[in-house]
């Protein structure tokens, strides 16, 4: 780890954007042979704000974030974190990169947290498994929900599940949050209760990434990446 420790692609340093990706194919096998999702997909992500990936269903917008979170590996192209390219690293290396550096928040609010555990074990699980110190009590704070540390997670709503999904990813102290579609299964009052805790985590230093096709969340971001069939429409 200590190689990691000290050569790690995701620290940010000077201008560097978080994100480059250049050229980037993603094939996907299919029964009638190999598919593409992305094609000639270049594009880059600052270090800092809300970067939305906009796009139509089937666009590629998930993919790309799967890309993005090194979950994906491009089947051509090349990716670059904070101005490395991350292409040579071996499995091991971008699993403990994804481990301590990125946090992810899913669609689905209960698949972001551990059903069987309280609030407050969810919170220090996440910053244990990113190994930082945990404080549940000030992030359940900084979420506005304190004293819930001791609830059962199923005694959430969807939105405060969701919001605590956020407050996961911040207890792991990532370099970036990437969220696919969170806001999708959320009525409209608490949908804005978890943007504005997207706000504050920008607000706070943390570059956040979402996938989405919502407008509320597009209408929030710094930086809008338009798909459409796989390929970059527009990028402002
Ligand atoms: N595992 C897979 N196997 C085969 N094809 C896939 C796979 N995942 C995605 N695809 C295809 O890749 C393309 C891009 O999918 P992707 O999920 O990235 O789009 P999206 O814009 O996120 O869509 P949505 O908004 O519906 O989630 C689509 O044509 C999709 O059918």
């Amino acid at each position: 780890m200590a190689e990691l420790l000290t050569d790690d692609p995701l620290v940010t340093e000077g201008p560097a954007p978080l994100f480059e990706v250049d050229r980037v194919r993603v094939e996907y096998p299919t029964p009638a042979g190999p598919v593409p999702a992305l094609e000639e997909v270049t594009v880059t992500v600052p270090a800092d704000g809300l970067t939305v990936l906009a796009g139509p269903s089937g666009s590629g917008k998930s993919t790309l974030l799967r890309v993005l979170g090194l979950i994906d590996r491009p089947t051509a192209g090349r990716v670059r974190v904070s101005g490395r390219d991350v292409g040579g690293l071996g499995h091991r290396q971008r699993r403990l990169l994804r481990r301590d550096r990125i946090a992810l928040v899913v669609q689905y609010p209960p698949e972001n947290l551990i059903g069987h555990l309280t609030v407050g074990q969810n919170l220090r699980a996440a910053a244990e498994s990113a190994r930082v110190p945990a404080d549940p009590d000030a992030v359940l704070g900084w979420l506005g929900i304190p004293d819930t540390a001791d609830w059962r997670v199923e005694a959430l709503s969807g939105g405060q599940q969701q919001r605590l999904a956020f407050g996961c990813a911040l207890a792991r102290r990532p370099a970036v949050v990437l969220a696919d579609e969170p806001t999708s299964q959320l009525d409209a009052a608490s949908a804005a209760l978890v943007l504005d805790v997207v706000d504050r985590l920008v607000a706070d230093g943390v570059p956040v990434v979402v996938a989405s096709h919502d407008d509320e969340v597009i209408a929030r971001a710094h930086r809008v990446v338009r798909l459409r069939e796989g390929r970059i429409e527009e990028a402002a």
